[in-house]
């Protein structure tokens, strides 16, 4: 069996069966077993363990297994999960099998059927069967995992990027927008980088991206808060639930932390890297789409560099309106 720990749920109305079952299943190396006596408490069992397996009676004393694997499969389709939910397989016990109960119970969402009273060596051999499935699928979902992970980062600054960005800031658009919470973006901009790139070279323009990009990372101290590498020299930042001048306040934030870092820079302000910042933030966002949020931040950003570069600008009221608009 696959290295891992995997909990089997036996449902049985008779508590001698649990017992026994219980007992045989121990056998197996990595395996939690808990037990329900009826339906109603398997549902619940499920929900608040998630078994990698569920071994079922046929006849429980609330009902029909058949009938409550249907309700357990009906309660992971309506499960708002990620988009890779895994399989839990469900395995039917019951004196007397015929091909209708075997058809209905593979349609109603089980996997497979044993015979009672049960033989020691078929169950183990059919449980470590599933449990094989189950391992492989838990392998497929850590990899699945892995590279939605690597998609979404920078490979050369190793924050989120541009695809992150965009994902992010439509759940979190939406989320603010049926909350009602503010929410603000800022866009960030290398000041004369092109120049930085052709007095010491791409490899240190490259490191000079690694530090900004840390240091904006850095800036941000709450968990909803994100920063994306948006394009070349350009950052991104997204913060749900903040005011302009909260937002205001964080670029300044960021602002100072670039020029902290103090790395050289014979064409920047005072000799120094600094990067330009663009604020936008809207309240109502049933009036105002992500792009345009975007597109103010933009402006603003234009502005920033347009007024002498190391600064963080917002449009004024009535200039934010109309790109708002
Ligand atoms: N080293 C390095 N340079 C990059 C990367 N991505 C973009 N650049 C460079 O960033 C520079 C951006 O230059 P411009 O858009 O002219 O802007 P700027 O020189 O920073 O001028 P202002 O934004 O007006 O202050 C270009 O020379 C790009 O080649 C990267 O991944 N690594």
């Amino acid at each position: 069996m696959p290295a891992g720990k995997y909990e089997i749920l036996v449902v049985d109305s008779s508590a001698a069966n649990r017992a026994l079952l219980g007992e045989c299943l121990s056998q197996l190396g990595d395996v939690d077993v808990a037990f329900a006596q009826d339906g109603g408490e398997a549902i619940q069992q499920i929900a608040a363990r998630s078994p990698s397996l569920v071994l079922i009676d046929i006849h429980l004393h609330d009902g029909n297994g058949i009938e409550l694997v249907r309700r357990i499969r009906n309660r992971e389709i309506l499960k708002d999960e990620s988009e890779f939910s895994l399989w839990m397989p469900v395995i039917f016990l019951s004196p007397l099998i015929d091909d209708d109960m075997v058809a209905r119970g593979i349609i109603a969402g089980g996997d497979d059927f044993l015979h009672k009273p049960v033989s020691e060596v078929i169950l183990l051999a059919k449980v470590r069967a599933m449990l094989r499935i189950v391992g492989m699928q838990r392998e497929i979902h850590a990899a699945h995992r892995r590279l939605k992970q690597i998609s979404t980062l920078d490979g050369l600054t190793c924050i989120p990027n541009r695809r992150y960005f965009d994902d992010t800031l439509n759940t979190e658009w939406k989320r603010c927008q049926r909350t009602g919470a503010p929410l603000s973006l800022i866009l960030c901009d290398v000041d004369y980088f092109k120049q930085f790139n052709d007095i010491y070279g791409h490899q240190a323009g490259d490191l000079c991206l690694k530090a900004v990009a840390n240091a904006l990372s850095e800036s941000l101290f709450r968990v909803e808060d994100s920063v994306a590498r948006y394009g070349g020299e350009e950052f991104a930042v997204i913060l749900p639930g903040t005011d302009l001048r909260g937002a205001n306040a964080v670029g300044e934030r960021m602002r100072t932390a670039i020029r902290d870092l103090r790395i050289p820079h014979t064409q920047g302000i005072k000799a120094f890297v600094s990067c330009s910042f663009g604020v936008a933030a809207s309240r109502n966002l049933s009036d105002c789409p992500a792009e345009q949020l975007l597109r103010s931040a933009d402006q603003s950003l234009y502005q920033a560099k347009k007024r002498g570069r190391n600064r963080v600008e917002t449009l004024a009221p009535a200039a934010q309106m109309a790109s708002l608009t």
